[in-house]
């Protein structure tokens, strides 16, 4: 990945540890120390007992257009790199304004799929321009002969009825009665690795309490149920909206707290609104010697067109 091969004096990496309600990231700055990770490097970190324990790994990079401020990389806890990090995201914002690394409010952001628009609001929070949600199969990407609101699925012997929205990462939704009792532990790896996500994809379960009010819960992809799910939040009210169960403007209480989504519908962006939390500053020797054989650091999961959002 990004730097050239050296670390810190002494090999030491400096990290912000940071959460979105409760989804929670090791923020690094590949902008002022070099940083070059390989996959089993960030899947040994995120480890809860013997590494700095994360859903998410946020990198920080410089900008690689004239038109954004940072390059923003993720990788999920099994060491993947993915294209969308909602809460990542909000912390982003907060990370590189504590860090100084701008003054900006808004703050324009690469990510593998596209351009997001950050800001940091009065109030504290961010709001976050999440893009136009894509909804073709092969943007998800999601093995069905044409696109649908909902698509029959077998789910270990269940016929469910499953939404699938791509964010820039790819999301299956189902409605559920009840979030508490929702089946998340045995269909939520069941579903993230179902053959017909060839990509893998996020697990949400939706329970729909007022057209303007969900609950969630997200198992995700390449990490497990996590306490909120930014992109998987915004998934979930495009498959509401969809099913004309939801309002623009919904209310998403996630595990760790609420999210305010909106989407006025059909091509336009998903906005979502939320906080971002700093824990604390940290250094860790990565395990292992980055500069062993170069990994692509795992490829994006999927090739969602590259356009702006702008
Ligand atoms: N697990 C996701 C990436 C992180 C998404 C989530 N933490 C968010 O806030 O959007 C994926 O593999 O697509």
């Amino acid at each position: 990945m990004s730097g050239d091969g050296r670390r810190g004096r002494g090999g030491w990496l400096r990290f912000t540890k940071m959460h979105g309600l409760g989804n929670d990231f090791m923020v690094v700055d590949a902008i002022t120390q070099p940083v070059q990770l390989e996959a089993s490097q960030i899947r040994s970190m995120a480890d809860r007992h013997l590494g700095v324990g994360f859903d998410q790994l946020l990198m920080v990079e410089p900008p690689e257009r004239p038109d954004v401020d940072f390059r923003y990389r993720i990788f999920n806890a099994d060491g993947s790199e993915v294209q969308q990090c909602g809460n990542g995201a909000r912390c982003f914002a907060r990370f590189v304004r504590d860090q100084q690394l701008t003054r900006q409010h808004r703050i324009r952001v690469q990510t593998a799929t596209g351009i997001m628009t950050l800001e940091v609001t009065k109030k504290g929070l961010v709001r976050v321009d999440m893009g136009v949600p894509e909804l073709a199969p092969a943007a998800i990407p999601f093995a069905a002969d044409e696109q649908a609101v909902t698509y029959p699925i077998t789910v270990d012997g269940q016929e469910l009825s499953i939404a699938t929205v791509s964010m820039g990462n790819p999301h299956g939704v189902l409605v559920v009665d009840d979030v508490d009792t929702a089946p998340v532990e045995s269909l939520g790896p069941l579903i993230e690795a179902h053959p017909r996500f060839p990509a893998r994809a996020n697990a949400g379960f939706m329970q729909v309490v007022a057209p303007d009010r969900i609950r969630l819960r997200v198992f995700e992809r390449g990490v497990g149920e996590t306490r909120a799910c930014g992109s998987g939040a915004c998934a979930a009210v495009v498959a509401g909206r969809l099913r004309g169960l939801l309002s623009e403007r919904v209310t998403v209480e996630l595990l760790g707290g609420p999210l305010t989504i909106s989407w006025p519908g059909d091509g336009a962006a998903v906005t979502m609104e939320g906080p971002a939390t700093r824990v604390f500053e940290g250094r860790i020797k990565p395990p292992g010697d980055g500069r062993r054989s170069r990994q692509g650091g795992g490829r994006p999961q999927n090739n969602r067109k590259k356009k702006g959002n702008a």
